[in-house]
Order: C-alpha cells, then structure tokens, then sequence
C-alpha cells in the first residue's frame, strides 16, 4: 500500500523535498516499503512508529548514507537536478556537507569526541571548502550560539561534556551553513525529561526563526508533538497514516495510530 501526504491546502510553493516509492531490504527484512512523501519549504515532518518500523533506514537515506533498492528523491534546489540517489559519492558528500545537516541520537556517529567542540563545527564548514582561520572561528562560535551551547566551553572536546551539550554541538554542526533540509533522528531520546525539554525548546526557537525545513524522527509522539508540522507513521516499513499533526493526534484513523496515541496519553 502506498499512502502519499497531501499538502496542507495553503501551501502553494513546491516541496523542496520529493521522494518516491522509496523501498530498502536487508536481506529477508523489508526495512522501508514503497515510502512516498513531500515535504515543503519551512515545514517540519515528523516521522513516528515503534522500534524496527523503518524510520531511520528511511532518514539515511534522505542523508544520502544508504542507497535504496527502488525509488526516487529530489530536492528542488538550483545546484542539483535529478534523482539524488543516481548521484555518485563525491556529489553526494558535497551536497551533504552543504546542504543537508543531520543529528543523530548516537553523538559518536556525528562528532569527533576528543577534538574541541567549535572544532567540530569548524570541520564541517572545511568541508564545505571555508579555509579563513577567523571566518571557521566566528561561523562556528555562531552557529554554536545559535544552539544555545555555552560559549565558555568552545575549546571543550565532546566526550567531556554532558548528552545534553553534545547535541547542541551537533546540532551547530548540522546547522552552521544553514542548509536546506535538518534532518533529526530521534535527538533528544536518551536525555534526562529537564534536558531534552530544553534542547527541544531550541529546536523550536531555531525552526521559528530560521524556518528550517526539518524531518524528525521520533518513536516520542510527545516530541513530534511539539515540533511537527504534519506526522508520517511508520509501521513494519509501510506508511499506515499520514496527516496533519492536529489530525493524527486529535483524530487517529489507523488502529495502530490509534494505538500509539492512546498509549502516550
Ligand atoms: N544496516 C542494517 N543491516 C541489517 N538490517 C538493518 C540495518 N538497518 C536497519 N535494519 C533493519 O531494518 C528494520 C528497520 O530498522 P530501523 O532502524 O530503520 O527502524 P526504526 O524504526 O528506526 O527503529 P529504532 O527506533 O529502533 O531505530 C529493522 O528490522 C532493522 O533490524
């Protein structure tokens, strides 16, 4: 079954993200099946379902990490045309560094834990081809401003700093040159109920401000609640219901929406 998100009817812009009948097995798993959605530009989707449903299979390959069996995606964006999955690995980690950031749940997988956190951020935007000494200091020191870090623990390398912070600096890192699309997977899963209060408060604010078109993905409805313009559910690698966030947790069709609702009620 396949089940495509409609655009709320007073988004006239084109979605600057499409992705088709995307399908992903490993072996005898089917992880993600004909998956289909768009997303629009400043518009946040969250993508829910319980462990093993194929939301972060799914977010890999928005990351351009894992190639998909079948299907397309494009980004209306003018440096690139086409189904992003055709592109080879040297375009694809261009198009990453530059216009796609990323925050894991896992901090080892997006940083370097024993070099300096603006150092982090820093390397990213080397990547992206900045080699000014003072530019990579100061866009860093922005961008980890602009995730609420403390300033005073720049030079501070993440494996001394607590979960909370090392998504912050994540975070600075997925966001220091301002890309197109913020992908997040489950970001704040983990952290103490206070902090990922708080780090959920600067996603918000940065999403205000920035309009920045998000994908997140959570089994935390309570997160997707609070972030999520419209809601995909995931079950078994399928799209069971997709909607308007208000929808989905006011009105759930699905059973097994129903069910995820009712239980975090
Ligand atoms: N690299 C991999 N190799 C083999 N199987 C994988 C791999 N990645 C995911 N899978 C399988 O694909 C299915 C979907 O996994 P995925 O991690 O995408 O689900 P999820 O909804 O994100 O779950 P969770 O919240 O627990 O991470 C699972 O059955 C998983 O075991």
């Amino acid at each position: 079954m396949t089940i495509t998100i409609d655009a709320p009817k007073l988004i006239k812009a084109a979605p600057l993200l499409r992705a088709q009948n995307v399908s992903k097995t490993y072996g005898a798993v089917q992880a993600v099946r004909s998956v289909s959605v768009e997303v629009f530009p400043g518009e946040v989707l969250g993508i829910v379902g319980e462990s093993g449903s194929g939301k972060s299979t799914f977010l890999r390959m928005l990351n351009l990490e894992e190639t998909p069996d079948s299907g397309s995606y494009t980004l209306d964006l003018p440096e690139v045309e086409g189904n992003l999955f055709d592109l080879d690995r040297f375009a694809r980690r261009m198009l990453c560094a530059t216009r796609i950031g990323i925050v894991y749940q896992n901090p080892h997988l997006g940083l370097l834990m024993k070099h300096s956190s603006s150092g982090n951020v820093a390397e990213r935007l080397l990547v992206a081809g900045e080699r000014r000494f003072a530019v990579l200091r100061e866009k860093a020191s922005d961008a980890l401003e602009a995730s609420e870090f403390p300033l005073d623990r720049l030079d501070a390398p993440p494996a001394e700093l607590s979960g909370g912070m090392q998504q912050r600096v994540q975070l600075a890192k997925a966001i220091a040159l301002e890309p197109a699309l913020l992908l997040l997977d489950e970001p704040t899963t983990g952290l103490d109920v206070s902090v990922q209060a708080l780090v959920l408060d600067t996603l918000k604010r940065l999403q205000q401000d920035r309009k920045i078109t998000m994908v997140i993905v959570s089994h935390d409805l309570g997160v997707i609640r609070t972030l999520a313009d419209r809601v995909m559910v995931m079950r078994r690698g399928e799209v069971v219901e997709a909607g308007l966030a208000d929808q989905i947790f006011q009105d759930p069709q699905h059973a097994y929406t129903q069910q995820l609702v009712h239980a975090k009620l």
